[in-house]
């Protein structure tokens, strides 16, 4: 059941930043819909005029009609003591201008973008074309792969980018093990869908304009994210596929000698066990299979020391919206699923 009306006093009250786009409508979904939290205000960009959620998203008509306000920084006053939480589905340096006001004004941030994901700030010019202005708060933020989690999550969760989500799963259980072959550079090849690059209109993400295609060779900043998760050097190339949600991410790795697949099958159960939203499965993963679902889907085949990992989420929900909930569940005390499961903003 959606609802902005919920009147207990232990309720986390929340807002959105960015809730006119992809993964901040599907947050404002899943937060209406978190038994444990209240969506208190949802924003777009200041350019907007005031709307209904639901005139955005028309499957909402009756269900989520909160207004979805224009943002100014200058609202942040106002808030203090009336939101604990900002979720911010934003541009990266967008986010990265407005998480120090909320910080200051003692309102935690969930952060979706990219701002506060890489621990070196001389990675941005090169892998996001912008000088961080808060390099300070890089080592503030704790990075929310909710499956490899084991600090407290502080004031300041910086949500994995969707690639990264996908195929720092599906390799992280190999490494951690001790399984791939020392030297091994791990080749990622992964197909988004369009809802990847955001709901603004470009002709490149225009449906008739889309096939399937390499992008971003080499140099995507995703990758300094995937090595910082992996502690290795990868080559990944993503692609851009004609279809709406989801992630298919093919990671190729070579074992050390004599790894079995014993081994390799007791390292993602190992990894994975009382782990909710990872899905081992025997079949070779479908994103029609996670679309509008919080899951990642894991299969792997070996053949000696070559091992193919495939891994399937909603770029939108695990790859986002999802696991911004999953953190915030987790640093607010609450059930980790909860909110998660039923329904999509867009679909
Ligand atoms: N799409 C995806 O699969 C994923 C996206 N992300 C990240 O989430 C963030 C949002 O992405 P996505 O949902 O795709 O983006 P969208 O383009 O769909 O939405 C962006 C939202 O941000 C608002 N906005 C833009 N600039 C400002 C500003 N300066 N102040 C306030 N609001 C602003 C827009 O408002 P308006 O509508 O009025 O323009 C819109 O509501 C990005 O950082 C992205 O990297 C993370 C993982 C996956
Ligand atoms: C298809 C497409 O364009 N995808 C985006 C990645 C999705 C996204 O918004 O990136 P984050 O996960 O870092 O937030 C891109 O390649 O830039």
């Amino acid at each position: 059941m959606l609802s902005t009306d919920k009147t207990s006093s232990s309720l986390v009250r929340s807002i959105v930043l960015g809730a006119a786009g992809y993964s901040g409508a599907e947050l404002a979904v899943i937060l209406a819909r978190n038994p444990y939290f209240q969506l208190v205000g949802a924003y777009a960009s200041a350019g907007r005029a005031a709307e209904p959620f639901s005139a955005l998203y028309p499957r909402y008509k009756q269900q989520l009609d909160i207004m979805v306000q224009p943002w100014t920084d200058e609202l942040v006053a106002g808030l203090t003591g009336k939101v604990e939480v900002a979720f911010l589905a934003l541009p990266h340096e967008a986010s990265e201008a407005v998480t120090p006001l909320l910080l200051a004004q003692g309102i935690d941030v969930v952060d979706l973008s990219g701002a506060f994901r890489l621990k070196q700030s001389a990675l941005y010019p090169q892998y996001y074309g912008y000088q961080h202005q808060h390099p300070e708060l890089l080592a503030e933020a704790v990075y929310s792969l909710m499956e490899w989690q084991t600090e407290p999550l502080p004031r300041l969760i910086s949500v994995p980018g969707c690639y990264p989500t996908a195929c720092s799963l599906a390799l992280l259980p190999l490494i951690k093990a001790g399984l791939v072959a020392d030297g091994c550079i791990p080749v990622i090849n992964a197909t988004s869908g369009v809802s990847g690059a955001g709901r603004k209109a470009a002709l490149n993400t225009s449906f008739c304009e889309v096939g399937l295609n390499a992008y971003g060779f080499f140099k995507h900043r995703h990758r300094p994210e995937i090595e910082q998760n992996l502690g290795r050097k990868v080559v990944f190339t993503p692609h851009l596929g004609n279809f709406k949600r989801g992630i298919l991410a093919t990671s190729v790795v070579t074992l050390k000698t004599g790894v079995t697949p014993e081994q390799v099958t007791a390292a993602f159960h190992q990894a994975y066990a009382g782990k909710p939203l990872v899905r081992l499965v025997s079949h070779s993963p479908n994103v029609a299979d996670v679309a509008g679902t919080p899951y990642c889907d894991i299969h792997w085949q070996q053949d000696g020391e070559q091992l193919v990992v495939v891994s399937a989420i909603d770029n939108l929900l695990k790859g986002a919206a999802a696991q911004a909930m999953q953190a915030a569940n987790v640093r607010f005390g609450k059930p980790e699923t909860a909110g998660l499961f039923a329904g999509v903003a867009h679909e």
